[in-house]
């Protein structure tokens, strides 16, 4: 299989970028080991040194441009770049992947679920500015995939939802759409919830799997490195291994698009720096009483703020870092659109 650039990602925004030499091709970064990169260029997939520095600089979905010996000599600018804080207080950066386009999250339509967890992937794919899609694997072990389904559209206006068996051929064509040739996307999810099932299915690879302790949901971690793959439908899919904890890098970009329906209630209330808790004119416990808001995400949402340490933070303020969840959608949109036409 020969690749184009724009097979492979390439756009204005990386071809635009001042080169240090002349003679120099660009690679993405498909795999990152610890001496070495492997990069896939128009023709073929090469092992790459980087003499100017560690590889743990690069991330997977990077592009780079190297000499005629393959060496690494520019890293270029990311357009997207996705990371986590290495662990619980932990400041450090974590890369996970750059330039991805569609962030797939990954749960299963069983004790896996939870509207928490998917809420903390919603707030780091709008932190990273990628495209989510929300895939709920295990569906054909399920009585009602359409009550997890419906419990996850609620998370954020116009999610994206899919149910699917993930060994399931026309499941997995519709996965694909949502990342289409030239496009990136990434797959996050808990261990054992069908990443590299769906990474398998959706490449034709053969990558190993092993079977999960169904009883608690709870996965082995079979996939030991992240690695890029060219799908059939010719989009580029990232798999990473099992986030079992995930911290928010950037929480302030991502929490208040997530939860923008209680931001608005929350300006509604009497008081500007209301807790809703016992203060009178609060819209959001009215909106709870009403049954048009569940309380259990008010809960959620009060506990996001308070593992970011934005507790106690005034409506005001949570409203100032203004940025609606619309308005990534049509900032991803933008990026697609300007992307077709080369
Ligand atoms: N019936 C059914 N089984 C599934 C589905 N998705 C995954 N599985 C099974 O669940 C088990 C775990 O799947 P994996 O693809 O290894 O999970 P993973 O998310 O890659 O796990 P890690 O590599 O540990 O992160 C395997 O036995 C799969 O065959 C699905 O949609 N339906
Ligand atoms: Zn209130």
């Amino acid at each position: 299989m020969t690749l184009s650039l724009n097979d492979l990602g390439w756009a204005p925004f990386f071809s635009n970028q001042p080169h240090t030499h002349s003679t120099l091709t660009p690679f993405r970064i498909i795999e990152v080991h610890r001496d070495r990169l492997l990069g896939l260029g128009q023709t073929g997939s090469v092992s790459l040194v980087t003499p100017h520095g560690p590889t743990g600089s690069f991330a997977v979905g990077d592009w780079v441009l190297a000499d005629p010996e393959l060496r690494v000599q520019q890293l270029l600018e990311r357009r997207t770049e996705l990371s986590r804080r290495a662990g619980v207080g932990d400041t450090r950066l974590q890369l996970i992947a750059a330039n991805v386009d569609v962030m797939f999250i990954t749960s299963s339509c069983n004790a896996d679920f939870k509207a928490a967890r998917l809420e903390r992937y919603l707030a780091l794919a709008q932190g990273a500015r990628c495209y989510p899609v929300v895939i709920l694997t295990k569906a054909d072990r399920c009585d009602d995939p359409e009550r997890f389904r419906k419990t996850a559209e609620k998370l954020a206006p116009n999610l994206v939802v899919l149910t699917v068996n993930a060994h399931d051929a026309s499941d997995l064509a519709e996965v694909a759409k949502w990342c289409p040739k030239g496009q990136t996307g990434v797959l996050l999810g808990s261990s054992g919830v069908g990443k590299t099932t769906l990474m398998n299915g959706l490449t034709a690879g053969t990558e190993a799997t092993q079977s999960i302790r169904e009883d608690d949901a709870k996965g082995r971690h079979t996939t030991t490195a992240r690695t890029l793959r060219v799908m059939t439908n010719g989009g580029l899919l990232v798999d990473t291994p099992g986030i079992r904890s995930l911290r928010l890098t950037e929480p302030e970009d991502g929490l208040e698009t997530v939860f923008s329906d209680l931001q608005d209630l929350a300006a509604q209330c009497k008081f500007n720096n209301c807790r809703h808790e016992s203060e009178p004119g609060c819209a959001v416990r009215a909106a709870c009483e009403a049954g048009t808001l569940a309380p259990e995400r008010v809960e959620r949402w009060r506990k996001l703020l308070r593992d970011e340490g934005r507790e106690g933070e005034s409506t005001s303020q949570f409203r100032a870092r203004d940025k609606s969840f619309g308005k990534m959608v049509r900032e991803v949109k933008r990026i697609k659109k300007g992307r077709k036409g080369y």
